[in-house]
């Protein structure tokens, strides 16, 4: 099954308040995007990335990519008022530009129209390899709908509108999810036709009654949201840069 990854960057970022939108900001010498996109052209079995960017930066944007060399198809699209409008606009992208590549792949069976689709926050720069791997390989294995996640360590109070709580769920059933979030791509698209929004895709699934699973998250997966996160990526970057630099005396 081939797989397209759909990289949703065209947020304004303004928790994190930098003067350009947050999938722009650098850490260690690369965009926020640059990060995520680098990893997402691992994934196995990938025929496109779709890039959503912000309808203020679409050139800029498709410079950077250029400067990435890659066999895939790269597509970068305007965004939309939330992260649903989003997705959905990267969605509408996906097979766009695959036209040559599949005629030849109409006569060599090695490449067809997505039927796997990720998606990705940009913000998650730092998602592990591993957990693309995981989620495309559960889609595979016949879930409609999977998610990464990692366990809650706080306890999560339910509240009303006036802040006082309304119960305490258990937290061992209670899982804090990621992207890259994996769909069948057709039920996806189907889920999106309702033109419903939700903080995360894998919510428009659940509404139509499809059983989502969750796979082992990274902790590395943070979302750049604050200041604190992007200090958090910063002090990431560094931590790598130091370690790479002390390989050749721990060789020695
Ligand atoms: N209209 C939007 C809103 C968000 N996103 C993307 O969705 C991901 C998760 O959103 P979030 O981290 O909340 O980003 P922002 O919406 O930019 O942040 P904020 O809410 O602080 O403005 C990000 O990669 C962001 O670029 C998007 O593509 N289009
Ligand atoms: C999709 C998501 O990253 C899953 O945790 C999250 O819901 C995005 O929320 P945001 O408020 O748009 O950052």
């Amino acid at each position: 099954m081939s797989v397209a990854v759909i990289i949703v960057a065209a947020g304004s970022g303004s928790r994190l308040g930098a003067d350009l939108p947050k999938a722009l900001v650098e850490i260690g010498g690369r965009t926020l995007l640059e990060h995520s996109l680098r990893t997402a052209l691992e994934v196995s079995g990938l025929v496109q990335v779709v890039v959503v960017a912000p309808a203020t930066h679409l050139e800029a944007v498709i410079e950077l990519i250029d400067g990435i060399r890659t066999s895939s198809a790269v597509h970068v699209v305007a965004g939309g008022a939330d992260r649903t409008a989003s997705v959905a606009a990267g969605l509408a992208a996906l097979d766009d530009g695959l036209g040559d590549e599949l005629d030849d792949a109409d006569a060599q069976g090695d490449l067809a129209e997505p039927q796997v689709v990720l998606v990705h926050d940009a913000a998650r720069c730092f998602t592990p390899l591993d957990v693309y791997e995981r989620v495309v390989d559960a889609v595979r294995d016949g879930w409609v709908a999977v998610v990464p996640g990692l366990p809650v360590v706080d306890t999560v109070k339910v509240v009303d509108e006036r802040g006082v709580v309304r119960s305490t769920p258990p937290r061992e059933q209670l899982r804090a999810v990621q992207t890259p979030q994996g769909f069948v791509r057709d039920e996806l698209e189907a889920a999106h036709a309702s033109g419903v929004s939700a903080t995360d895709d894998a919510a428009l699934l659940e509404a139509l009654g499809h059983h989502v699973l969750v796979v082992e998250g990274d902790p590395l997966s943070f979302k750049v949201t604050t200041p604190a996160d992007l200090d958090r990526a910063h002090r990431h970057t560094a931590s790598l840069s130091t370690t790479t630099d002390l390989e050749p005396e721990t060789v020695a």
